[in-house]
């Protein structure tokens, strides 16, 4: 299931490399904030941002033909710059450290071109792990796919059990993407895309 693939779209064949499934965690959480929104800088109408690289996260979802997926809903989650997931199982020790104005999950539910946006924060370090962005994917009630994300570049990611764990090296070249600095951009906002591409072709 996760050897690359071959699709034939037009008179083009197209080696699709489809994205890698991984472990979801421990830490999806186990109470989803008031806010589920795709800005994770921003909990509700509050005046404080989250800590950390604002990082401009964009993608797409296809299906295992490479056909955009519609009304896939994508979730993310991630700790805060301090290392602190939004699930009591992690956060309970950590009060004085955590970050209160990190929404720490998202959603967004695509539309017919499998596009997706998230505003966040570029993935930190946690204790054993590589900084990373948990996704999981699902239409409707249906999970499509759990993955995670990677910064190019970080030396952790060689030393990260579950990035290791990935053996195909398209895969994980896939899941590992730059995050860059935003032409312009007086603050250092940076931008990450991510395409999602499914092992399978939901029924419509
Ligand atoms: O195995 C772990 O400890 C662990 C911790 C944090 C994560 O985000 C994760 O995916 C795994």
């Amino acid at each position: 299931a996760t050897s690359p693939f071959w699709t034939v779209r037009g008179a083009f064949a197209e080696e699709l490399t489809r994205t890698p499934a991984q472990t979801e965690g421990p830490f999806y959480p186990n109470k989803l904030p008031l806010d589920t929104d795709n800005d994770l800088l921003v909990i509700n109408d509050g005046i404080t941002p989250a800590v950390g690289d604002i990082t401009h996260l964009t993608g797409k979802v296809l299906d295992a033909k490479g056909n955009p997926l519609k009304n896939a809903v994508v979730e993310i989650w991630q700790c805060d710059a301090k290392g602190v997931y939004l699930h009591t199982g992690d956060s309970a020790g950590k009060k004085e450290q955590q970050d209160k104005n990190f929404q720490g999950f998202g959603r967004f539910v695509t539309g017919t071109t499998g596009e997706y946006y998230f505003r966040t924060i570029k993935p930190v370090p946690y204790p054993g792990r590589t900084p990373h962005i948990h996704f999981k994917i699902k239409q409707g009630k249906k999970e499509l796919l759990t993955t995670q994300l990677y910064v190019k570049g970080e030396a952790g990611n060689e030393k990260d059990g579950i990035w290791k764990g990935v053996r195909n090296e398209k895969q994980r070249a896939a899941i590992t993407v730059d995050f860059e600095k935003v032409k312009g951009s007086k603050t250092g906002e940076l931008a990450a895309n991510f395409v999602i591409i499914l092992g399978v072709t939901p029924a419509e």
